[in-house]
């Protein structure tokens, strides 16, 4: 029986009833080198096409690389493929799930645009190589779903927050939340300029999340701020031109973020928490930072 929750009201557990999580150890990159803004299908490619410079960009990656691998992290790196621009953006083909008995599990994406498409098959081959069951929606009733563009665990444990409306349909949450038997919070995205979840709301540990409001509608907010003591919140600014939302705390503890989310980092610093700023500008001009140029796994 799924269960997908679209209102406060209908909230009847708490976070720490719900069963545990692992942190994930593990985080795969896939190599920029066939990376390029070659089309238009989110308002941050506007103007960019052709206009990423490629050594910049290889260079931004391996310092992202380099960082997760300073956090102790194991990072896993795959090839890119020629003529899929976008799949270094390795957080939206897959939602990754490791069970209560350690069973892993993969639901696949099915990506609204015919460009990235492909872009599912390449990263499934590679689920197979990491003993991961491979699941799939049913395509004839589901839509969309880009993985961890919209779908994000919340912190250490089995609870889902599930964007939808832009690149993600809802009832893909339901079909999520029968196959995986977790809740699933979900949230209506409003604005396009944050067409993914991920590039309006970072769960930062079990009781943190850093958002940008403007992006949600209120029975959502009135969800993200029942469910999170702490919400820090982006200004329009650093949210939409340095998409500093699309960070990622992978321990609970040490935030990686675009460079110069200046009123954001004080706000995060302030809480208690590490920030290291990391340029994702050539990647900015695509519509992704930080969050959505890795995968963390099991
Ligand atoms: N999760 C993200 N925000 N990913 C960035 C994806 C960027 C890519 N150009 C797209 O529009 O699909």
């Amino acid at each position: 029986m799924s269960r997908v929750y679209t209102s406060v009201d209908q909230i009847d557990f708490n976070i720490s009833d719900l069963p545990t999580m692992p942190v994930p150890s593990k985080v795969l990159m896939v190599k920029p080198t066939y990376f390029d803004v070659e089309y238009v299908i989110n308002p941050h490619m506007k103007g960019q096409i052709g206009d990423v410079d490629k050594m910049q960009a290889q260079n931004e990656w391996n310092h992202l690389a380099e960082g997760f691998k300073e956090l102790g992290l194991n990072v896993e790196i795959l090839e890119g493929k020629e003529g899929l621009p976008d799949m270094v953006f390795c957080a939206n083909q897959s939602l990754p799930f490791i069970g209560r008995e350690g069973t892993k599990k993969a639901v696949m994406g099915i990506m609204k645009t015919t460009q990235r498409k492909p872009e599912v098959e390449a990263i499934e081959n590679w689920f197979r190589t990491q003993g991961y069951e491979i699941l799939h929606l049913d395509e004839n009733k589901i839509q969309t779903f880009e993985g961890m563009g919209d779908a994000i665990w919340h912190f250490k444990r089995q609870l889902l927050w599930g964007g939808h409306g832009f690149r993600s349909s809802l009832n893909a949450y339901e079909q999520i939340s029968d196959k995986l038997e977790v809740p699933v919070i979900a949230l209506p995205l409003t604005d396009e300029t944050f067409y993914h979840l991920d590039t309006c709301m970072c769960i930062l540990n079990e009781s943190s999340a850093l958002i940008y409001p403007s992006a949600f509608s209120d029975e959502g907010l009135e969800m993200i701020r029942a469910m999170f003591e702490n919400v820090i919140t982006a200004t329009k600014y650093e949210a939409e031109k340095l998409l500093a939302v699309n960070a990622v705390c992978p321990d609970g503890k040490n935030v990686f973020i675009q460079q110069g989310s200046t009123d954001v980092n004080k706000k995060l610093r302030d809480a208690g928490f590490s920030v290291h700023e990391f340029s994702t500008y050539e990647f900015l001009k695509s519509g992704g930072s930080v969050f959505c140029m890795k995968l963390l796994y099991w």
